[in-house]
């Protein structure tokens, strides 16, 4: 369900041209018909699956506001959606007024959701996230409905398709390259780590228009064994899964990367975006 540009343009001042605001209607002719802004939903977050959360604070669903503005950036809007693991109705209800589904960020996936133990290394889990986005990655993909996973979101992505993670890169991989550049480690989140092989004729080549590009990198886990209907389309030189996507019609995109605590003129950032929200605006006038 888009929203007529007509409605949002106050709150919108500096939309991407392909939303500009309809022609006015004339003595001449009658209005263009509203150009319409598609829904993304944006996954949330217990805020108790966080790190340091004093256990006083009321039980809540947050998200990093960068996800959201980057949404925005290139004209979508974004909708936050809440953790209902326990009323997948509601889920589905939302779900429906969607026209793509952006998956952020976040703490480590459950192994359980890929059927392996949990090593010692796996960090905060968040078991309502975990089963909320598999089920919104699995109705999306399975509807065609566009879908940007980023960082967990690729994961995720991976796992709703069958896939598994390495639970741990430093321990399952041996690499002396740094992946889990976090802020508590001292980096900045935009800290370009390491580049990452784009491969031809993929849809984020297409999107991004390069081959190579240079990464920030926050995670200690990845893709191990893909999920069915993926392919890679991005690896770091130490061989790590940087980005997977859909080998089918629908826009299924996970990078491992963060492209959305970029500015726009990032060469990793707004493209993607832009190409997303392109695939959203086009799934919404299909259906
Ligand atoms: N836990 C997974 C996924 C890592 C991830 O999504 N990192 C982003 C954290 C949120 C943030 O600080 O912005 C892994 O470690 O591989």
């Amino acid at each position: 369900m888009a929203v007529p540009v007509s409605q949002v343009m106050t709150h919108a001042p500096t939309l991407p041209a392909m939303f500009d605001a309809p022609a006015l209607g004339t003595a001449h002719g009658a209005a263009s018909p509203a150009l319409r802004r598609p829904v993304i939903g944006v996954t949330t977050q217990t805020l108790h699956a966080i790190e340091g959360i004093p256990d006083g604070l009321p039980e809540s669903w947050v998200m990093n506001q960068r996800y959201f503005r980057a949404v925005t950036m290139v004209g979508g809007v974004p909708l936050m959606i809440p953790l209902f693991a326990d009323d997948l109705a509601t889920v589905r209800a939302l779900y429906e007024h969607l026209d793509g589904l952006l998956i952020p960020g976040g703490v480590d996936m459950d192994p359980v959701n890929y059927g392996e133990p949990m090593r010692p290394e796996v960090g905060r889990l968040d078991a309502a996230r975990d089963a909320v986005e598999l089920q919104l990655a699995r109705w999306a993909i399975a509807d065609g409905m566009p879908v940007l996973g980023l960082c967990r979101g690729a994961q995720v992505i991976n796992v709703a398709c069958g896939g598994s993670l390495y639970q741990d890169i430093p321990a399952q991989l041996g690499t002396h390259l740094q992946h889990d550049c976090y802020p508590t480690r001292g980096f900045t989140r935009t800290h370009l780590a390491h580049p990452v092989a784009v491969t031809p004729g993929s849809r984020l080549e297409a999107a991004l228009e390069r081959s190579s590009v240079q990464v920030n990198s926050m995670h200690h886990q990845s893709v191990k064994t893909l999920g069915e209907g993926l392919a890679i389309t991005a690896v770091a030189p130490d061989g790590v899964v940087e980005a997977v996507e859909g080998t089918g019609e629908g826009f299924v995109v996970g990078v491992q990367w963060h492209p959305e605590v970029f500015d726009a003129d990032d060469p990793s950032s707004k493209p993607l975006f832009e190409a997303f929200v392109r695939a959203c605006v086009e799934y919404s006038e299909r259906r």
